[in-house]
């Protein structure tokens, strides 16, 4: 709610400001600056959907069968509303996360939740890696109903979810490659401050990334955690140390592939939500999206073929994981016909305008094509879109259970308590 009346205090202190004339020029300046901005990030995305033509990964041959086939466009198929979506950490799981809440939020589907009885700071984790999931993990639901949504962090478990989800439910789940992905963790959860502490000195600063890879173990006798750069993503899906084990891993790679209908990629970010909603029978509007979290202050490093090669020795899961994954996702997107790309770069250029519009926001009124007919994009849909997993708790647990729980409405929620 905290996030919600912010943006609305960024929009009043906008409108003033268009008052006054001294503004006026910063706007103009502000608006300039956007307008190259947009371009550029045009300019790059047409560049993106050029460089999936040519990456080497379409060249390889998949050896098990495809699952992530085509599915019938949206207006042919009943909407999914049972989703289980395994939100990774630091893969970009927050921007899916929002499309599959506001899904959730707007139709009033009932979500998996925390339960805040056992949960008292980590609201938006139901479990994390190594925890056993039971029922009590999950805040119930007045009896005769049935949850629809999963897209808190929670480690894949699929006998638990079972028990919990309907059976029509559909599985999804998001990968990053894995040095990118450390790159993200390192810098978001300022690890490099655990081991700084533990030996000052041995880091380079110019790349503490790269100084941290060449002897990783040394930093871990003072009892630091690894959790989150090392098979971190893995982890999130149910992986074990056991499965270090090639055969016992190769074993639960193929499970995963059964049990999930898309595995989506963060590099290819606009291909996988556009499978998705076509394997949800959802509408184009519905995967709209402004990106969050992302770290702009990230520091830019030069990283060597060695570090990327000390990485994947030392999070070898999460490299074999990716590379699976993405292999097929590249053989999915490639047997796609051209209406998919058409529909694609229809959904990219779509993307640049709901930037903008919500920048202000306006709202856009988007003109029926072959793939959808005429709708609005407003600015409450751009609050929506803004809005983190963080601040929708409140309204979710208000929506799923006030109505049959009275008194909790009573709880309190400090978003300060959160982490994500
Ligand atoms: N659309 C899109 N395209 C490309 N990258 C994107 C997108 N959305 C989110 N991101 C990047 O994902 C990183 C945040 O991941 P998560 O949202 O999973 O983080 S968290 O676990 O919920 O904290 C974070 O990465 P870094 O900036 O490298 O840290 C975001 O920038």
């Amino acid at each position: 709610m905290e996030m919600l009346q912010e943006i609305e205090k960024d929009r009043r202190d906008l409108r003033t400001c268009l008052l006054r004339t001294s503004c006026r020029r910063t706007l103009l300046v502000i608006l300039a600056l956007s307008s190259f901005a947009i371009s550029v990030a045009i300019l790059k995305s047409q560049l993106q959907v050029h460089a999936f033509r040519i990456t080497p990964f379409e060249t390889l041959k998949v050896s098990t069968p495809l699952r992530q086939e085509p599915t019938p466009r949206a207006s042919t198929c009943p909407p999914a509303k049972n989703v289980v979506f395994i939100k990774t950490h630091k893969t970009g799981s927050s921007t899916v996360a929002n499309i599959i809440s506001r899904y959730g939020l707007v139709r009033k589907l009932n979500f998996a939740l925390p339960n805040r009885a056992i949960f008292q700071r980590h609201l938006n984790h139901i479990s994390i890696p190594g925890e056993v999931m039971t029922k009590d993990c999950i805040y119930p639901i007045p009896d005769g109903q049935e949850y629809n949504i999963v897209t808190h962090h929670a480690v894949y478990n699929r006998t638990f979810f079972q028990q919990i989800m309907p059976k029509n439910s559909t599985y999804i789940t998001i990968l990053r490659e894995p040095f990118s992905h450390l790159k993200s963790a390192y810098e978001y959860y300022k690890i490099e401050k655990y081991f700084v502490a533990k030996a000052p000195g041995t880091f380079d600063p110019s790349n503490p990334i790269s100084s941290f890879l060449k002897d990783p173990y040394f930093y871990s006798s003072n009892g630091t955690n690894f959790t989150i750069i090392r098979n971190s993503q893995s982890a999130d899906l149910g992986f074990r140390e056991e499965h270090l084990e090639t055969t016992r891993f190769q074993e639960y790679l193929e499970t995963l592939d059964k049990h999930f209908s898309l595995v989506m990629i963060l590099e290819y970010f606009d291909e996988s939500l556009l499978m998705l909603k076509r394997l949800l029978c959802w509408e184009l509007k519905d995967i709209l999206y402004i990106p969050m979290n992302e770290n702009s202050r990230k520091r830019i490093l030069p990283y060597t073929e060695e570090d990327r090669m000390l990485y994947k020795k030392f999070s070898p899961l999460d490299h074999a994981l990716y590379s699976f994954f993405r292999l097929k996702f590249a053989a999915v997107l490639k047997s796609q016909n051209k209406e998919f790309f058409d529909e694609l770069s229809h959904f990219k250029s779509l993307l640049q305008e709901v930037r903008f519009n919500c920048m202000f926001g306006n709202t856009l009124i988007v003109k029926a094509t072959q793939w959808h007919s005429e709708f609005e994009f407003t600015g409450e849909d751009c609050r929506l879109a803004n809005m983190r997993l963080r601040d929708a708790v409140g309204m979710l647990y208000g929506q799923s259970f006030t109505h049959q729980h009275k008194n909790e409405s009573k709880i309190v929620f400090r978003s300060e308590e959160y982490i994500i």
